[in-house]
């Protein structure tokens, strides 16, 4: 049996090179556009996260891989919606939590003028009064999770607040809805190699796991986002005629 599948492979490779062989430039190019077409359509196919067609759409636009994984997994088969992603780099803004999702909700739906959800996410120390906050991506970037466990070394408390903020835009963005969640927590050493970002360094409370240290289906039944997209779901289920969006 192994023998004989193994001249079925040799012969349909044997015949595949031949095939090959005979193809002019005129045919390899084809073949290459035909190819980089079927490579759009799985693109698409993967970027409309396998839900169901019939659905209303909205758009959620981050240029953050993780988010959209983690989102996707919590919202699972129930949400009313087909959720699409757009990878844009949206501007980082300045202010409350509140403002910055606003705005930055603003700013995808005048680039995409489709129903859009934008998450912002802030990482506040109590400490220092919620700073770093909306800001936490410039401190990160530049310090790294090691440099913000180092920040708090001369004050006794290391307590924080994770917080994610999601905005809705449905077309009016005047009436922008905003959903949140929090998970509060102590700032610690890095440890563990799950997750992204400043997981290393955050140590949920009830928990001597940092998040990093969990798998990522244990973060997201007690994570910050995990709170605000129920949150959202609930507007959703509860509130929106799927008739009227997109
Ligand atoms: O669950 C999380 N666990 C650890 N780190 C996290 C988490 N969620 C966001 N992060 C990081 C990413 C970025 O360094 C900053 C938030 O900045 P934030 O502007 O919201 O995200 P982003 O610019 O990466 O993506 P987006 O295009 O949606 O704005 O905290
Ligand atoms: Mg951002």
């Amino acid at each position: 049996m192994k023998n004989f599948c193994k001249l079925i492979a040799f012969t349909r490779c044997k015949a595949d090179t031949e095939a090959f062989r005979r193809f002019n430039q005129r045919s390899i190019s084809t073949a290459f556009t035909s190819l980089r077409k079927v490579q759009l359509k799985e693109e698409l196919e993967t970027s409309e996260m396998s839900q169901p067609q019939d659905q209303p759409e909205i758009v959620f636009v981050t240029g953050n891989k993780d988010k959209l994984r983690e989102v996707t997994q919590i919202l699972g088969e129930g949400f009313p919606f087909k959720i699409t992603n757009q990878d844009i780099d949206l501007p980082e803004y300045q202010g409350e939590p509140d403002q910055v999702s606003r705005l930055k909700c603003q700013s995808a739906y005048e680039m995409i003028k489709r129903p859009v959800i934008v998450e912002d996410t802030c990482l506040c120390f109590n400490a220092l009064g919620g700073l770093p906050g909306p800001y936490i991506k410039w401190f990160l970037k530049k310090i790294g999770s090691e440099g913000l466990f180092k920040m708090l070394q001369g004050f006794d408390d290391h307590s924080a607040v994770a917080l994610a903020s999601f905005a809705y835009c449905d077309g009016n963005v005047d009436e922008i809805k905003i959903f949140k969640g929090m998970t509060t927590g102590t700032i610690v050493k890095p440890r563990g190699s799950q997750g992204f970002g400043w997981d290393v360094c955050f140590q949920p409370d009830g928990y001597d796991k940092t998040y990093a240290e969990m798998s990522s289906d244990d973060k997201n039944e007690i994570s910050h986002r995990k709170r605000a997209v129920e949150a959202m779901r609930k507007y959703f289920c509860d509130n929106v005629n799927t008739n009227n969006v997109s």
